[in-house]
């Protein structure tokens, strides 16, 4: 159970302490944060409001635990890497309850993110010991004008502190996105938890403090993003940002000071359905990418292109799909559990409403209760519409009626957003002409977009993002080039 066992350690009375120095603390603010149950609507958990002057302390230790940390070989971090990731998905069972209390992801899918986060740091582990362990070598007489007197050698060298924010719906699978690299390439490492979500983080922390990570190279403090969020991001002590989340990293990238930023922010998936498409594949997608976690995923498919000839039949095999499905709480592992917050629900119903006064046609009756938004199918969108162009980040989808494959990547890439995009045709010729043509990171042919397998490159153009993740991106990002030249007082050729 959380906060139990092993992980009673964390806890203090009802509240969750943050951690820093190899320690659990309690805050010198005496005030706490409280984490509100998305089905319950009640304070379900309280974590510690953190002060400026902790933050201060978490990053001069983390300053100083990662230049010895830089020393420790390579294979020793991968191997504690490795241990902690077997503790992780070890303890799945208490991270999952933690998930479905403060996110109201459905029970299987909590399990998935936290065994999939331990594979994950594995994977970074093993990764980091092929790519950190190379460099390069070059000669200088491959430049016009040079005789082979300079020898150049090359290696990745860690940036220093790493602040880590990720967002509610993958607490701990997007923070391990960035502390396994972070660690691996010789970093230390800062994480600043979403609030709804911070529970589960804290737990997967002490799997990393189990693991006998040296103090203060891992710290965790929690806290408002509104209100101690300015104050980490713009932090002295910060070498590099990872975040991920909404609008707040577009507001993070223009206040940091000249840092390396990785980036990953919202989306408006657009999903391509052509004439001969295999509408039952692509029905069984849209369900998949638009309504799983209720849609609240950045990949999520946020709306649907499909040629008017075969709308109506795919519309029809959604519908059938949505009736199936099963809405309720995340603990009975429903298909549609409730969203994040009520301001969450709210600004979706503001969607939906808007919608509904411009003629869309409702493919379901709008449901609603609390947070637990019924999921919805909106048919004949047009481009007046609000929900044509913001993600409600919810079981909400729209779909517009194409008369062209132009007129659906016109549509696309007239969205400030640009993380992922998809298609479904059986030409595949068609297929890549449409992916070179559509404005965002990754497209995906036949099936809906996701981030996964982990090490795939994973990357949004304009508002969507800055930088790449994906394993080796995001070592890599985490790294500098540093050359040593070897000049030579002759120049020194091999021998003919
Ligand atoms: N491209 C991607 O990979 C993903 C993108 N998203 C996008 O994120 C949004 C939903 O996630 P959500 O968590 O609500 O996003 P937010 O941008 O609201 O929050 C993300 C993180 O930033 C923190 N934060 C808030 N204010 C500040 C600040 N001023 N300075 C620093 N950090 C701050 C939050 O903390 P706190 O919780 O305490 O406010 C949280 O940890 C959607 O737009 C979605 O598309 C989500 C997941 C993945
Ligand atoms: O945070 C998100 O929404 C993701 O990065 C998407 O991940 P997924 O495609 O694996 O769900």
């Amino acid at each position: 159970m959380a906060g139990t066992g092993l992980f009673a350690e964390i806890l203090d009375g009802d509240v969750y302490k943050y951690y820093a120095d190899g320690e659990w603390k309690k805050s010198s603010s005496a005030k706490t944060v409280a984490i509100i149950n998305p089905t319950t609507r009640k304070t379900q958990y309280k974590v510690q409001a953190c002060t400026q002057e902790e933050v201060n302390k978490v990053m001069e230790s983390a300053k100083t635990a990662q230049k010895s940390w830089a020393k420790t070989p390579l294979w020793k971090r991968a191997e504690l890497l490795h241990k902690a990731a077997a503790i992780l998905k070890e303890h799945k069972a208490p991270i999952a309850e933690c998930l479905v209390k403060e996110i109201a992801k459905p029970a299987k899918d909590a399990v998935t993110e936290v065994v999939r986060s331990g594979d994950l740091v594995s994977y970074t582990a093993e990764e980091g010991v092929r790519i950190l362990g190379e460099g390069k070598f070059l000669v200088s007489d491959s430049f016009p004008g040079n005789e082979r007197t300079k020898y150049c050698l090359t290696s990745k060298v860690p940036l220093g502190v790493i602040l880590a924010i990720p967002p509610f719906n993958y607490p701990v699978n997007l923070a391990v996105s960035k502390i396994a690299p972070a660690l691996i390439a010789g970093n230390s490492l800062v994480l600043k938890p979403p609030t709804q979500g911070a529970v589960s983080a804290l737990h997967m922390v002490h799997c990393f403090h189990l693991a006998g990570f040296p103090k203060g190279l891992i710290s965790c403090v929690t806290g408002k993003g509104s209100e101690i969020g300015d104050f980490l991001t713009m932090h002295p002590g910060v070498n590099c940002i990872s975040f991920t989340g909404g609008d707040t990293g577009i507001a993070i990238s223009k206040k940091a000071g000249m840092v390396p930023l990785q980036m990953e922010l919202g989306g408006k998936d657009a999903c391509i359905v052509l004439e001969d498409a295999d509408l039952d594949l692509v029905a069984a997608n849209i369900i998949k990418g638009g309504f799983s976690y209720s849609g609240q995923r950045c990949t999520a498919v946020k709306v649907v292109l499909v040629m008017e000839s075969v709308a109506d039949v795919l519309v029809d095999k959604v519908k059938a799909k949505i009736a199936k499905l099963t809405v309720g709480p995340p603990e009975d592992d429903c298909d549609i559990t409730p969203v994040v917050s009520e301001s969450s629900a709210n600004f979706i119903e503001g969607l939906v409403k808007d919608a509904k006064e411009k003629g869309a046609t409702f493919c379901q009756e709008y449901k609603r209760d609390g947070n637990l938004i019924w999921p919805l199918l909106l048919d004949n969108v047009r481009p007046d519409m609000r929900i044509a162009w913001e993600e409600p980040f919810g079981p909400v989808l729209p779909v517009i009626r194409i008369n062209s494959i132009e007129e659906g990547i016109h549509h696309c890439n007239a969205s400030n957003f640009g993380l992922q995009g998809c298609v479904f045709t059986k030409d595949v010729n068609k297929a890549i002409l449409i992916s070179d043509a559509m404005e965002t990171g990754t497209v995906q042919i036949n099936s809906a977009p996701a981030r996964g397998p982990d090490h795939f490159p994973f990357q949004g153009l304009k508002d969507s993002g800055i930088g790449s993740q994906g394993v080796t991106n995001s070592i890599n990002m985490m790294t500098k080039i540093k050359s040593t030249v070897i000049n030579l007082p002759t120049p020194s050729y091999t021998m003919g």
